[in-house]
């Protein structure tokens, strides 16, 4: 369930007509709803009940800091990968000590900025990033917070590209090395060992990878005390799918009651998710307008002002995303199109093969377009990027503007 229903055969973000939103800022536009959004996250935040635990939202899912802003009043946490996110929430008005930095790549940069600004954790990749996160917090006189990033080896059932936790995945530290690991991390000066992390990938329809992992995990706690290692938090990533067509992934509240049931031998112990597709994929939908209607000797097309600039999904991992009609009233002939982008690549398509009512200058929407979609899009062909719109009610907010023509190149500078 999300908050884009049709009223009167019209496409309705809460309160307001999509038509009148695209009226006032044009398209191709993202527009997100906020209290989708937020029903989303106490999905997640209230499934744990009196647990300790901490929903960390995914920054790469979405990083508008409109989006960061209304996390960080419902009391997100946040899981960064790069500077560039900690920043971003930072200027949103999140708090540091809610933050977990992921990725494989940190840079000596990256660390001591999240040093000075106070993360909660680092979640390590390896042997060599560890060492460097002593070595940088040694230099600053600070004690770094870290937790290993296990890699269970668990098959997450989900596209090969966004699968994680696999043995051969760039991830993480294999289960069968992790306990050499921690007593290594034992025995440096400047970290303090406070959790144990894993993600095992994205888009996950089933509870049992989870909950496999979750086992591997709980294992190599109990190793981990006779080595004296006492563990502050269990951080079991993001993942969680979301339904883009006839998908039943598990509720949050299902997914938690699961975990609690495995972890009830730990009162004490925090848990930390990550989610990000899971609160935003369904709390956003990508408007964009025909430009024309195109037939080949056997297909048509519809072709759109936006493509795989803005939603790379269906290029990238062939993802099937819904695509609607905005005005279901306009009276058109139904026909099966494929609907592509303006970009100058055959990948570029939002869908194949879909039936749809609509003519020249009508405007249809990608569905579940929240998670993914303006964070990976880019200037490709040098077309500005789609607005976002977030809709709050009757309102509707533009959190990010058009880049002029001029913007597309302000970065950049002729030679003498
Ligand atoms: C470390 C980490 N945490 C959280 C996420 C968020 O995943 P999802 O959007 O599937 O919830 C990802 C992306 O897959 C990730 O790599
Ligand atoms: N970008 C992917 C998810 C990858 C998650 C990154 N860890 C998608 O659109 O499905």
């Amino acid at each position: 369930m999300d908050h884009f229903n049709y009223r009167h055969q019209q496409l309705f973000a809460e309160e307001i007509a999509v038509t009148d939103i695209i009226q006032q800022f044009g398209t191709p536009a993202y527009i997100y709803s906020r209290a989708t959004l937020e029903r989303h996250w106490h999905a997640f935040n209230d499934a744990f009940g009196e647990h300790p635990h901490l929903i960390c939202f995914a920054v790469k899912s979405n990083s508008n800091i409109a989006l960061l802003n209304v996390m960080a009043r419902l009391g997100s946490g946040f899981d960064i990968v790069s500077q560039g996110e900690l920043e971003r929430v930072l200027a949103a008005g999140g708090e540091a000590s809610k933050v977990v930095f992921s990725g494989v790549a940190k840079s000596r940069q990256e660390i001591t900025r999240a040093l000075e600004v106070g993360i909660r954790c680092f979640n390590i990749e390896s042997i060599p990033e560890l060492k460097r996160i002593n070595d940088v917090a040694g230099q600053l006189g600070k004690i770094a917070p870290i937790s290993l990033r296990v890699n269970p080896d668990v098959d997450a059932h989900t596209h090969p590209y966004i699968s994680t936790g696999l043995k051969e995945n760039k991830f993480g530290v294999s289960v069968s090395e992790a306990r050499e690991v921690y007593r290594f991390a034992k025995t440096l000066p400047n970290v303090k060992i406070t959790g144990m992390d894993c993600h095992i990938g994205s888009q996950l329809t089933e509870l049992q990878p989870f909950l496999d992992a979750t086992d591997r995990l709980v294992v190599l706690m109990e190793q981990l005390k006779q080595d004296g290692i006492e563990l502050h938090h269990l951080d079991l990533g993001g993942g969680l799918g979301v339904t883009y067509t006839d998908e039943t992934p598990p509720h949050p509240t299902e997914y938690a009651a699961a975990l609690l049931n495995k972890l009830k031998a730990y009162p004490n112990l925090e848990i930390i998710l990550e989610p990000g597709r899971a609160i935003t994929a369904n709390a956003g939908i990508l408007v964009t307008k025909v430009e024309y209607i195109k037939q080949n000797e056997d297909r048509n097309f519809a072709i759109v002002d936006t493509g795989m600039n803005d939603m790379i999904r269906p290029a990238l991992y062939e993802a099937y995303m819904q695509i609607i009609e905005i005005d279901q009233s306009l009276v058109r002939e139904k026909a099966v199109y494929d609907v592509v982008g303006p970009i100058c690549e055959t990948s570029d398509f939002l869908g194949k093969q879909r039936e749809l009512a609509v003519a020249e200058g009508d405007l249809i929407a990608v569905r579940s377009a929240g998670a993914y979609g303006a964070t990976m899009s880019s200037t490709y062909n040098s077309r500005p990027q789609a607005v976002e719109v977030m809709v709050d009610g009757n309102q509707a907010h533009l959190i990010k503007q058009r880049a002029s023509f001029a913007d597309l190149w302000r970065l950049e500078q002729l030679i003498p």
